[in-house]
């Protein structure tokens, strides 16, 4: 389908607006005319400059408070109407948005609605002028879609029709199937947003939280699958006023935009199924290669310029240094199905150990790389000596590396033929982490968006529920996404900006590591002289009124400062390891298929770290 994308929905202005949006290779683009009326450049020049871009000017919008008014407001407004057709003219675009009256002015009279829009309509032939008529969520008497066609079904004119908007429709809750009941050409135009379900004002939460499709929690996709069964072949636009991407380098967002619109197409044909009556809904979809689910972590590699304290923490936890990598300044420690990475290379920034890449297990590594950059994700050059594996690896939003990895598999080459494994001890006890539970990663806070999008759709894990954290410094957001099954999950959280001058910057990484004796691998730690991170004693008093365990058992954890959380499934138990620079590490036992990360105590956590001084490194 052609793909569109309003002016609104990126920063800064409209010339760089619609440089980013020809770069990331869009269709056509609505005008707004805020942007148009601001900009020091003629109808003419910006038609020109669009033209230069490949841009087709689908639209030109919002023309507002119109219809169902007394005579002279109506006058006014035919008056207005005819210089934005000029203006229209002069900027080659022949689409006008006209969105439902707001105006306590209006009257609440649908015949005379059509009246007046029939009168717009018939000004707007003569200019060669079409008028999409769209009802606002919070239009003063329209405020429905399927109000909107009445009365556009009523006024009857050629060149009047609807233009339908997933925010208002979705963000009221009505059912988008009632669409397939218009007539493909009234459909004059289709305008795409998510949005995060919020209980608030819907004119506050469509100004200033819409975002792309796959970022919030509306059925785009089934909307749009609507859309289609009627035969529309106009643009897929997308139109989000939001607050970030007003603020956010235009580059990127157009970027994310079209991401999400490639993943939306793939959605939309996922809800039209295969079957010979969708074949023409279909037919319009452009697909990228299927989706390459993760089965689990092949390894998370920290940068550790100095690689001393993190080795000794690997070591407290049972970890053994199995090998070096043959041709570059990494080691290898692993333990059960745990590797972990140590880059001694890496350049120091000047902030200690940081998460730099994690290995991800797909089934077909060079199939992930294909997807990956289908959807727009930036493929990282492969530095290796000729005889390391190949190593296919796509760069997440954040910068932070991912490989894909087919570990100790006989069809593939395998990543750990790179290092030496000469020091793998067999006599070496068995320690009790088994495997990477999850990673989480901190977000800047104007990219999490873009980041949920990312998981979501390159590596299509399914998201779980937002949380907002309360942190001494600011309120933490943060969300899960895993595999269906579970085995890889990634939690993203985002940073606060710190507008305090004592706020510490909280940019961690942490890795959290599964453990079959959790009580085991904190003796183990404390035994080689590490401390975890202290949880104070009113924790596990709130902890004892919260739940009943049993005094033994509220007994052992306080005793052991282990922290507690459980769900409809089952129970989990976790601890932390102090922050080395930006990471630091989690142990967490599961137990009865709990399926959650213990974000309950992640407020605990937050103080606790926020209480100590970071440890010196080297
Ligand atoms: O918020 C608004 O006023 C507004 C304007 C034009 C639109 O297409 C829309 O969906 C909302
Ligand atoms: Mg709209």
């Amino acid at each position: 389908m052609r793909r569109s994308i309003a002016t609104v929905s990126l920063s800064g202005p409209l010339a760089d607006k619609l440089t980013a949006i020809g770069a990331a290779g869009f269709d056509g683009v609505e005008i707004f005319e805020n942007d148009l009326v601001a900009a020091p450049m003629s109808p003419e020049e910006v038609r020109a400059r669009a033209a230069d871009l490949g841009l087709a000017i689908d639209l030109y919008q919002p023309f507002r408070d119109f219809e169902a008014v007394p005579p002279a407001p109506l006058a006014r407004a035919l008056r207005r109407a005819e210089h934005r057709f000029a203006v229209m003219e002069r900027l080659g675009a022949t689409r006008l948005l006209v969105c439902s009256n707001v105006s306590p002015a209006a009257i609440d009279d649908d015949a005379l609605a059509a009246e007046q829009l029939r009168l717009l309509a018939e000004r707007a032939a003569q200019h060669g002028v079409e008028i999409a008529y769209e009802a606002l969520a919070w239009g003063r008497h329209v405020d429905d879609h399927l109000h909107a066609w009445r009365i556009v079904r009523m006024a009857d004119h050629p060149n009047l029709g609807v233009c339908l908007d997933s925010f208002h429709i979705l963000s009221r809750d009505a059912d988008p199937y009632a669409i397939e009941a218009i007539p493909a050409e009234k459909i004059f135009f289709l305008q795409l947003a998510d949005a995060p379900r919020l209980p608030m004002d819907v004119l506050h939460w469509s100004r200033h939280y819409r975002c792309f499709p796959g970022q919030g929690d509306f059925d785009v996709a089934g909307l749009v699958a609507h859309v289609l069964r009627t035969g529309y072949d106009g643009p897929l636009s997308l139109e989000v006023f939001n607050d970030i991407f007003r603020q956010a380098a235009a580059m990127r967002t157009a970027r994310d935009a079209m991401r999400s619109l490639i993943h939306l197409e793939e959605q939309t044909a996922e809800r039209l199924g295969d079957v010979p009556e969708e074949a023409p809904a279909r037919a319009a979809l452009t697909l990228p290669p299927a989706p390459v689910v993760p089965t689990g972590f092949a390894f998370t590699e920290l940068a550790a310029p100095g690689a001393r304290p993190l080795g000794g923490l690997l070591t407290a936890l049972g970890f053994t240094r199995t090998g070096t990598h043959a041709s570059k300044p990494v080691e290898l420690w692993e333990q059960g199905e745990a590797r972990v990475l140590l880059n001694t290379g890496s350049a120091e920034s000047g902030d200690g150990p940081a998460l730099g890449a994690i290995g991800l297990e797909s089934p077909d590594p060079a199939a992930s790389v294909k997807r990956a950059e289908a959807l727009l994700s930036p493929v990282l050059p492969r530095v290796r000596a000729p005889g390391d594996a190949p190593l296919d690896a796509v760069a997440a939003p954040d910068g932070t590396e991912l490989f894909f990895c087919r570990t100790a598999h006989p069809d593939h080459p395998s990543w750990t033929g790179d290092f030496d494994r000469n020091r793998r001890d067999p006599a070496e006890p068995p320690g009790e982490i088994t495997h990477i539970d999850h990673v989480a990663l901190t977000q800047p806070w104007h990219h999490f968006d873009e980041a949920s999008l990312f998981y979501r759709a390159v590596l299509g894990l399914r998201p779980h529920e937002s949380l907002e954290l309360p942190d001494p410094y600011g309120l933490l957001r943060s969300r899960a996404f895993s595999t269906e099954d579970g085995r890889m999950r990634v939690a993203l959280n985002v940073a606060y900006v710190g507008a305090h001058d004592h706020a510490p910057d909280v940019a961690w990484q942490h890795v959290a590591l599964a453990s079959r004796d959790i009580a085991a691998t904190i003796g183990r730690l404390r035994t080689a002289g590490t401390d975890p991170l202290p949880i104070p004693d009113n924790y596990y008093d709130d902890l004892e009124a919260r739940h009943d365990l049993g005094a033994e058992r509220h007994r052992t954890l306080r005793e052991l400062g282990l922290l507690y959380d459980r769900d409809e499934h089952g129970e989990f138990l976790h601890f932390y390891t102090l922050t080395m620079g930006r990471v630091f590490v989690e142990i967490v036992q599961r137990f009865g298929g709990y399926r959650g990360y213990g974000a309950v105590n992640a407020p605990i956590r937050l103080a606790a770290q926020h209480s100590r001084p970071l440890p010196r490194l080297g």
